[in-house]
């Protein structure tokens, strides 16, 4: 997608500052932004979650004010001929405004990772050697044009004791100011300096790849989105990068699976919400199962109107299904699409899932245990599953509050990232005058 300039104009400019270049600008929100980390590292979990409560109900007392904003944004978008679906990810309305508050609290609710000691032993000298957990530092996000994607990111970011500097979907950047602007109102209230949570005001992608240069000042970036993205900051950014790449993913139909369950799972997984990173794109079904279950499932999915695009052991039994070709089988669709195979048994789906699959999430539909213990250890992605929806694929839905992405990294966080997953450990260890013989 081209670089945007919003419409309205004044907003997105005159938050670029006139006399410094993006270049400058970018630094010196960046060096704020390391400076205020040493701040919020120091807070008690008290004054975070204190913190927190009156940024969510902050959002709620502006909402007029944030959904106007994302009016200007809907409009921009329309007038660009964005799809129903990117439309609808940018929509906020009071009910999404109130969602987003909600998850800020739930934030708030949860145990501080920051200041656990996640272990202590003595050494025959009798000193005492631990592990304490301590937030990462500055975290650099860049992300896609859901504006909730703001306050959650903020929230986690911050009641991990990290300071935080977003880079928003350009679509998205004037709800993004908004919201941002009030939540920092918020910080400058409790006394922390406002550099602790920063938006890039201005949507211009040099803002991007000076932000990848601040290997001085962030400690990590994490982007979240497609292809392009992805590729740009692998190849750009001087600073650690955990990438949360795009969804290909898979459920694999075994043999012993209870077929009213698969069709549910599958039904869920693919309709529930086509246009988010866990919704499903790839079926594979064991071979002694086709004759029946592919005609089974073609006809559950083709009265909720999606496509599918399958090989030929597939066609032979769903004969109204359209050739799916190399690149289905690397396709995130994020729509009404599904590519669907026949697989000689467990092997084949684990080679499949393990040769296409981005590493996001991926399913085993089955009634033997054993499988099911083989697809969790052979299946190389950060969420595997059994006999459940990939849509659970998700902060929320697995315990995490809200999550800042799913991290498709092996470093330093695999699958979905919550508050411990933005924190490291270090060494501590007491003595009692011991030397070194
Ligand atoms: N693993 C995960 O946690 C998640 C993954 N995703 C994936 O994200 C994708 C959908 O997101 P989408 O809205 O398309 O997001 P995009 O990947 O198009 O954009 C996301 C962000 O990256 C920026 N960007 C994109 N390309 C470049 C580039 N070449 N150089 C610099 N900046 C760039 C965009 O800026 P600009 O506005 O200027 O285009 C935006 O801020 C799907 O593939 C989905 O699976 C989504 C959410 C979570
Ligand atoms: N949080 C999501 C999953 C991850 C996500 O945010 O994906 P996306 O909607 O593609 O930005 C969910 O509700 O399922």
């Amino acid at each position: 997608m081209e670089p945007f300039i919003p419409v309205n104009k004044p907003l997105g400019f005159a938050l670029r500052e006139v006399h410094m270049s993006v270049a400058e600008q970018i630094r010196s929100i960046a060096a704020e932004a390391r400076q205020a980390s040493f701040a919020m590292a120091k807070l008690s979990s008290a004054a975070k979650d204190q913190l927190l409560l009156d940024m969510a109900l902050a959002l709620i007392n502006d909402a007029p004010h944030i959904i106007e904003e994302n009016k200007k944004d809907l409009e921009a978008g329309q007038q660009r001929g964005l799809s129903a679906a990117m439309l609808d990810r940018l929509m906020l309305n009071e009910q999404r405004v109130k969602g987003m508050a909600d998850a800020i609290r739930e934030v708030a609710q949860l145990p501080d990772p920051v200041g656990e000691v996640t272990g202590m032993w003595k050494r025959p000298n009798d000193l005492m050697v631990g592990k304490m957990r301590i937030p990462l530092g500055v975290i650099g996000i860049i992300y896609e044009s859901r504006p909730n994607v703001t306050s959650d990111a903020a929230a986690l970011c911050l009641k991990s004791g990290n300071a935080v500097v977003l880079r928003g979907g350009s679509e998205a950047i004037h709800s993004n100011l908004a919201i941002a602007t009030i939540l920092k109102a918020q910080l400058a209230k409790h006394g922390i300096p406002a550099a602790a949570l920063s938006l890039i005001p201005f949507v211009e992608r040099e803002g991007v790849t000076e932000m990848l240069k601040q290997e001085e000042y962030i400690d990590v970036i994490i982007p979240r989105g497609g292809e392009s993205l992805i590729r740009f900051v692998v190849e750009n950014s001087k600073i650690p990068v955990i990438k949360h790449y795009k969804g290909v993913c898979h459920i694999f139909v075994d043999a012993t699976a209870d077929f009213e369950m698969a069709r549910e799972i599958i039904v869920n997984a693919k309709t529930q919400r086509p246009g988010v990173c866990n919704a499903l794109e790839t079926l594979l079904i064991h071979k002694d199962i086709a004759e029946t279950f592919v005609p089974f499932i073609y006809e559950a999915l083709s009265t909720l109107k999606v496509e599918l695009r399958g090989d030929k052991a597939f066609r032979q039994f769903a004969p109204k299904a359209t050739e799916a070709t190399e690149e289905d089988w690397y396709a995130e669709y994020l729509e009404l699409i599904l590519a669907a195979a026949v697989v000689d048994g467990l092997d084949a789906a684990i080679d499949h899932i393990n040769r296409y699959s981005s590493l996001h999430t991926e399913s085993i539909i089955t009634g033997d245990y054993a499988n099911s213990q083989r697809f969790i250890r052979e299946v190389n992605s950060g969420v595997v599953m059994v006999n459940a929806s990939t849509r659970f694929s998700d902060g929320n839905q697995l315990g995490l509050g809200a999550e800042i992405g799913i991290s498709t990294t092996k470093l330093h966080s695999f699958g979905p990232m919550g508050l411990t997953d933005l924190t490291t450990t270090k060494f501590i260890v007491y003595g009692s005058g011991q030397v070194r013989p």
